[in-house]
């Protein structure tokens, strides 16, 4: 049996992780954590020799990362899938796998740390439709009892809770999840949690306390059995913690740091006083197709989005979508081309190698659509316009929970419900749909306009 990655099998690192002190808290050890903001704040340790930079990685829902990690010593490898052949990469920044809620509070109350960084899944949040803090959340109504926080938010505000005790000095907590305005969100969710639960100190934390925005960008499709595998022959050794990425990465990150971070800008992020413009057109238009082609691919029977993308009026329209109904709705950053941007977006999404399945896409649309559709949507209308092809991305996702065998989404009890009780035909599930409150407001519930096309949309899909 080939050995297994770890100290012993002297991997060439970017950093020598034996010198990395803990001075940040990643929660959600995911896949994306560890091909993106891991391997920029290596890079950015090795640029600028700062040892103080290792990560405290936290699950929230499983052991699994902490066990694949644990007995490789924190280490794991990239495999980066591009045209020609794949190439690895073994990363040292996270030096510690904790599993929530176990000694979270307390690494985040550690005086040495001044950043926690988070990708926690859309649903993660614990947002109600408005944007605040859901407080019928069965979790968050627990962790506002429980001194054990479960949830994300509950945790952070135990967090900075500690910190008041343990005269830490002002933390920023960074948002590098899918979201709109991801640093206010977070930041309102963490304020409504501290406001109904308040203690000693914590209003001060508060106060001092940043929340910058961030856009990133890298396509990490969940590992399959395959990558491993190309991982055990091009590093020699066996790691069952590999994480399979595109080349291409991106990070714009707000520059509102309350003390000190990891000089990100050394390892290609870029640091800006307004991420708005690039976070608006990566979710228009690179999430947004993503999530049409999931839905119509899924449809078609597609198992992957490269699979998706090479279909010929899939192509079409993704392509239609970003042009006509995107594309008019964005005000872009100084020198981002947007056609350029659209057509490398669809070369990045046709990439062979990379299994991205149009299940794992699909998944959690009634958080998703919100994010990467309805504004355009909204936008649209307001311009007097028909937003046709996105609402054929909400329709197929309306055809696709109604015909899925199991539907994988927080919503999943409402949406099923609301698909059985539809009234038969298109523009009774249109209705049915429309009515689940969590994903449209009144203002698209009551849109004739939007209605009409769902429904004419929805036909065509059902034929
Ligand atoms: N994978 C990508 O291509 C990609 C690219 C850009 C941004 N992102 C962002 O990163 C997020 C995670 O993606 P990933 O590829 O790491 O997924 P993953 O499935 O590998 O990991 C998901 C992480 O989110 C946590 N999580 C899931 N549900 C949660 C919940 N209800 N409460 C708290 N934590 C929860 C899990 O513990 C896990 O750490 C995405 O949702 C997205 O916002 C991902
Ligand atoms: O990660 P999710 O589930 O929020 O969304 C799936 C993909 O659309 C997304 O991860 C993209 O690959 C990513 O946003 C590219 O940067």
């Amino acid at each position: 049996m080939t050995e297994r990655l770890s100290f012993d099998t002297k991997p060439s690192t970017a950093v020598d992780p034996r010198e990395l002190s803990i001075g940040l808290v990643h929660l959600g050890l995911g896949a994306f954590h560890r091909a993106h903001q891991a391997v920029y704040t290596e890079l950015a340790a090795a640029a600028t020799g700062e040892t103080t930079w290792g990560i405290s990685g936290v699950s929230q829902r499983s052991t699994t990362v902490r066990d694949q990690l644990a007995p490789q010593d924190g280490l794991y490898s990239v495999l980066e899938r591009g045209l020609g052949e794949p190439t690895v990469r073994v990363i040292a920044s996270i030096r510690e796998m904790l599993v929530a809620p176990e000694g979270v509070v307390e690494r985040i109350a550690d005086p040495a740390v001044s950043v926690v960084t988070l990708t926690v899944t859309e649903k993660g949040y614990r947002a109600s439709p408005d944007g605040g803090l859901d407080f019928n959340d069965e979790g968050v109504k627990v962790d506002l009892a429980s001194a054990t926080p479960r949830t994300v938010v509950g945790q952070l505000v135990a967090g900075l809770a500690a910190r008041a005790r343990t005269g830490a000095g002002p933390l920023t907590l960074l948002s590098c999840d899918n979201l709109v305005a991801n640093g206010a969100v977070l930041r309102r969710l963490v304020h409504e949690f501290a406001e109904a639960k308040p203690s000693p100190g914590l209003a001060e934390q508060l106060e001092s306390a940043r929340f910058p925005s961030s856009m990133v960008d890298r396509i990490v499709p969940a590992t399959t059995d395959a990558d491993r595998a190309d991982a055990e022959r091009l590093l020699g050794c066996r790691d069952e913690g590999v994480v399979v990425a595109e080349p291409f990465r991106q990070w714009v990150i707000e520059n509102d740091f309350a003390a000190a971070r990891p000089a990100w800008e050394r390892a290609g992020a870029i640091l800006t006083d307004d991420v708005a413009p690039w976070e608006r057109v990566k979710l228009r238009m690179l999430n947004a197709t993503h999530s049409l082609l999931a839905y119509l691919g899924a449809l078609k029977g597609y198992a992957t989005i490269a699979e998706a993308v090479r279909d010929e009026e899939l192509f079409r329209q993704a392509l239609d979508l970003m042009t006509e109904d995107v594309v008019p709705t964005l005000d872009p950053p100084a020198d981002l081309d947007l056609t350029t941007y659209g057509e490398s977006v669809l070369e990045r999404f046709a990439n062979p190698a990379l299994k991205h399945r149009t299940a794992q896409v699909a998944m959690d649309g009634s958080v998703k659509l919100p994010v990467r559709l309805l504004g355009t949507v909204r936008d649209r209308l307001a311009a007097g316009a028909e937003p046709r092809h996105a609402a054929l991305a909400v329709a197929a996702w309306m055809r696709y929970v109604s015909t899925a065998e199991a539907i994988d989404d927080p919503l999943a009890d409402r949406l099923r419900a609301a698909v059985t009780s539809a009234k038969a035909g298109p523009a009774g599930l249109v209705d049915a749909l429309l009515g689940v409150e969590q994903v449209f407001a009144a203002d698209l519930r009551d849109d004739t306009t939007f209605r009409a096309l769902l429904t004419t949309h929805l036909a065509e899909l059902s034929r």
